[in-house]
Order: structure tokens, then sequence, then C-alpha cells
């Protein structure tokens, strides 16, 4: 299958895992409201005309407030992290509004891509985001890389293997530095995908890199997992965990170009078998297994 296909594969698995529910809400309620109005009371002047520039830029769609709005909920200073839960609750309030002619339903659609590194998930990335904002949708692309630990993530990396969509205006690429910390991914992870989707991201893509359980952790946040697997280096079934190739919705084999084309093929055919033992976790999805190629690589 070429890179197109399985991008328009993916639209039409989006479609039909759109039923999955998935935990989008800190919490709710009356009793959130009035907490958050006491909480409100509390702050500043100056904080108060923060929160509400921020509120009001994000959901405007500015990019810059959305990039001010994600730092803040990562920052672990103690009067920023009030700010944060109150800007959280007014965008999620809002996300609830915007929602309800939907049915409640979710306005967007979230999708975790894992793999080990050099897999080719920012090559993907680039060429779906690009053919999705072609589309008229609006993605964002949060890069969480757990073994990042002293640069703080992978930003650089993606931003400048993403080129062509870092320079899109309707997509917006943020790394989600965890800092090595499991509990940082669940938790900044969640929270800036929120906000994405309150700046009117309908697709959020969540990059992880394969070294250890944030794809576990990734996997509870999103609709759907991708699972990149690279065709080189032996017996692939026995490095990844099966835990993992049971979270995925598809599985892509990369890079099945040139001399790569007959081990993607036999990979693919082993994850296929694989599969067909597991369980399927939805009643509308079985996961499939595809392979992509370049065609800067392929032999013409
Ligand atoms: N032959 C071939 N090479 C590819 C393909 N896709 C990506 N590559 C190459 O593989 C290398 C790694 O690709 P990336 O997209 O950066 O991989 P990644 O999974 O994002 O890597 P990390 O960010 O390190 O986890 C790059 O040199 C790409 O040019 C492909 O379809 N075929």
């Amino acid at each position: 299958m070429s890179r197109m296909g399985a991008a328009r594969g993916l639209l039409e698995a989006a479609r039909r895992q759109a039923a999955r529910a998935q935990p989008r809400s800190l919490s709710s309620g009356s009793a959130a409201v009035r907490e958050q109005q006491l909480l409100t009371e509390t702050l500043t002047e100056w904080e108060r005309r923060l929160l509400d520039r921020l509120v009001g830029g994000l959901l405007g769609g500015q990019r810059a407030c959305l990039a001010e709005a994600i730092t803040l909920v990562e920052s672990s200073v103690k009067h920023k992290k009030l700010l944060a839960q109150l800007l959280l609750q007014r965008v999620l309030t809002f996300q609830r509004e915007r929602e309800g002619p939907n049915g409640g339903k979710p306005l967007s659609f979230r999708v975790g891509l894992s793999g080990p590194p050099g897999a080719g998930k920012s090559t993907f990335i680039e060429i779906f985001g690009k053919m999705l904002t072609g589309k008229g949708h609006k993605v964002a692309v949060l890069a969480v890389d757990p073994s990042s630990q002293t640069s703080g993530g992978s930003l650089l990396g993606d931003k400048t293997r993403m080129t062509e969509l870092a320079r899109d205006m309707n997509a917006y690429i943020r790394p989600s530095p965890t800092l090595g910390m499991l509990g940082g991914v669940t938790r900044t992870t969640n929270e800036a995908i929120i906000l994405c989707e309150g700046a009117g991201y309908d697709l959020v893509l969540v990059e992880t890199v394969g070294v250890g359980q944030s794809e576990f952790a990734v996997a509870d946040m999103v609709d759907m997992l991708i699972l990149f697997i690279p065709p080189a280096g032996g017996d692939e079934l026995q490095g990844i965990k099966r835990g993992i190739i049971e979270m995925a919705d598809l599985v892509v084999i990369t890079k099945a170009d040139g001399d790569f084309l007959l081990p993607a093929k036999k990979i693919q055919a082993e994850y296929r078998s694989a599969l067909r033992l597991l369980r399927s976790r939805s009643k509308n999805w079985q996961p499939k297994v595809v392979y992509t190629e370049h065609e800067l690589y392929m032999s013409s």
C-alpha cells in the first residue's frame, strides 16, 4: 500500500473508531464550576487578565496563545498550576458547549503514533499532516520523547524533519517534554491535547518514541493508535512488546521500498498472523497491517 493509500485507510479507520469513548475531561459538573469560581476569586488582577487573554486567544485559534497555554500547563510552579487548572476548566467548559450541537460527541480525533527511533514516524506525519490540512483540517502534532531528559523534548529534531508542516498555518507542532517521567506523559500530554482541541485543531497527532511505557500511556489518551515498524533488523516481533501490539489499531511497516520491500512484506505477514491470534478490542474495527514506501527511495 502506498503512503497516501495508508493515509486514506487511516481516515476510514478514523470514521469507524469515532464511537470509541476516551477520557477527555478533567472534572465536570456544577461542583467543578463552583470550585472554579472560588479559585478565580483568589487570583490577582494581573493573573485574571492573563487568564482572560490566554483563554480568549486560545479559543480564537491564536497559535501564540496556545503555545503560552501549553507552557503554563507544563509548569510545576505552584501558582502557575492553579492558573493552568482554571485555564483548562474554562477551555473544557467551552468545548462542551461547542460539542452540544454534535450530540455531546467530540469534534476532534486523536491519533497516537508510536515506534522505535528512526522508524519513519516524522516522515509519515509530515506527508499525512499536509494531506489533512489540504483537506481543510487543522492538525496539531505533539511529540512526546521521554528519552530526551536533558534537551526537554525533540522540538528541533521534529521541526527540522517536518519542514513543510511546520510552515503550514493550519498545523501546529510542539514537543511535549516529559523529563523522563511516565506521569509527565500522562498529565502534560493529555492537557496539551485538550488545549489543542480548544484552539480548534480537529486532528491531534501524538508521536511517541517507543522506549518503554510511554506508548501505553498515550494509547489511553487517543482514539486510534498506529504502530510504526521499520523493516530492518532481525526478528521484529521479538523486539516489540506484545502488549503494545495488542493496543495497535493499525501497524505500518515503513520503508517498504528498494531493498527493504521483501523484508517489509515478510514482517507484514508476521504481524498479520500475530494480530489474527489476538482478540479484537472493538466491534467496529479489525486492526490492519499495511506497509508504506517513500517515492524518493523507490527504484523506478
Ligand atoms: N527508504 C525509506 N526511508 C525512509 C522512509 N521514511 C523515512 N525514511 C528515512 O528514515 C529515517 C528516519 O525517519 P524519521 O521520519 O525521522 O523517523 P522517526 O521515527 O521520526 O525517528 P525518531 O524521531 O528518531 O524517532 C530518515 O532518514 C528518513 O529519510 C521510507 O518510506 N523509505
